[in-house]
Formats: structure tokens, C-alpha cells, sequence
């Protein structure tokens, strides 16, 4: 397959990063729907490679291989593919090259939630999210707060603090649809 270039911005492929926990599956989900497009969840993806859950993949497979097929999965998509809603794990995103795959091919959306709204999520996700397991909360709130340095390198970012994700879909769209106006206009 031969790599797309130059790729006009109401069709690029619109990436969700974040956190663990922040809601990148859930409202991927969500504003594909809302724009009529596929959606793509890495996880869901890397599940169905290896026909076992995450948690399974990091005990069997180990977090180095998981990462190396993750970056991969993730850079094949971003240059060879348009007009996806595509929501990654929130570690995908420290390894360099998906980072400037992404940014070069794709509009990058920061799924922005604070520590202590993120805390409060912490029961709902820690038994599927093998990163958080065997850690404190300091050691969590370390990696919280160190991961951020990647995720500032984003085309924008979304507030989701006392936001439900039907809401933040909707933000998401509008953002969208007001920077496909600017840069490329209608009939244009
Ligand atoms: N805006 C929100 N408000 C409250 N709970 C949410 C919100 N978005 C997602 N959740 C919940 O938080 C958990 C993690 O969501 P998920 O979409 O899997 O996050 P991520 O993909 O970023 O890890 C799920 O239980 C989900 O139902
Ligand atoms: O941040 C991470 O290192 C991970 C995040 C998870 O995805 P979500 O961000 O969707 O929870 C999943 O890829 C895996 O458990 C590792
Ligand atoms: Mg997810």
C-alpha cells in the first residue's frame, strides 16, 4: 500500500490521547458516531490480534512486545488510512514514532482530566488496566503527572472535568468542524 500524503484536513484521521481511564474509548466511540465514520480502538485491535485481553497480553506476551505491536498497528493506520476516529492507549503515545506519525498524518485531541476527577475512576478501571496494578497512588499520581510532557504535544486539547462523554463528543465535533471551516471551506 502506498502512503498517504498531503491529506486534506476534513479527511484526516482524528486521534484521542490521554490518560488511562479519561474516556479515549468511550468517546471515540461516540463522535465517530457523530460523524459518521469508523471508529478504531488499538486496545480492541492488539485484543483481537492475540485473542485475549490486555491483561492477558502483558502477563503471556509481556508489555515490550504489547508496545512494539501497539507502535506499529498505530503507524501502519496513520499511513495508509483517512477519515477514522482512532483511540489509542494511553501509553501509546510516549513512544516517539507514533507520536510524530500521528501528528503528521492525524488531528491529535488531549483528553484533559485533573488528578482529582481522575481518582475518583481509579475503582472503575484498575482491574483491566495492568499498568496500575502492584502501584501505589503516589507512584500512579507520578506517572500521571510524567505522561503529561508527551500528551502536550497535541493539536488540541479538551477540558473533561465534570463533563459526561456525551458532552465531550459534542465538543469534540464542534472543535472539528470549526478548524475544517477555517482551513478548508466548504465548496473549496
Ligand atoms: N466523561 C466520563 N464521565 C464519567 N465516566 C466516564 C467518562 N468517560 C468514560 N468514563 C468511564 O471511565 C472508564 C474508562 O473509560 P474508557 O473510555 O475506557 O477510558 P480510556 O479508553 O481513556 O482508558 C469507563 O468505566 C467509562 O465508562
Ligand atoms: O497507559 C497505558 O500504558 C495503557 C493504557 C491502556 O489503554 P487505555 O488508555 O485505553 O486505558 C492499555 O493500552 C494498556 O492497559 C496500557
Ligand atoms: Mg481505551
Amino acid at each position: 500500500m502506498s502512503e498517504v500524503s498531503e491529506i486534506p484536513i476534513r479527511e484526516k484521521n482524528i486521534v484521542l490521547i490521554g490518560f488511562m481511564g479519561v474516556g479515549k474509548t468511550t468517546v471515540g466511540q461516540l463522535v465517530a458516531k457523530k460523524l459518521y465514520r469508523d471508529f478504531i480502538d488499538i486496545d480492541k485491535e492488539i485484543e483481537k490480534i492475540y485473542g485475549m485481553p490486555i491483561t492477558e497480553i502483558f502477563k503471556k506476551v509481556g508489555e515490550a512486545e504489547f508496545r512494539r505491536v501497539e507502535k506499529e498497528f498505530i503507524v501502519n493506520i496513520c499511513n495508509h488510512q483517512t477519515l477514522k476516529i482512532i483511540s489509542l492507549g494511553g501509553g501509546a503515545y510516549l513512544q516517539e514514532e507514533v507520536r510524530k506519525a500521528c501528528l503528521s498524518k492525524c488531528i491529535v485531541y488531549f483528553l484533559d482530566l485533573s488528578w482529582e476527577s481522575w481518582k475518583e475512576r481509579l475503582p472503575l478501571i484498575i482491574d483491566s488496566r495492568p499498568v496500575l496494578q502492584n502501584k501505589t497512588l503516589h507512584e500512579i499520581e507520578d506517572l500521571f503527572f510524567k505522561r503529561r510532557r508527551a500528551y502536550s504535544l497535541h493539536n488540541s486539547k479538551i477540558s473533561t472535568n465534570n463533563m459526561d462523554a456525551e458532552t465531550i463528543a459534542n465538543n469534540i465535533v464542534e472543535s472539528i468542524k470549526f478548524a475544517w471551516d477555517i482551513y478548508q471551506p466548504q465548496g473549496e
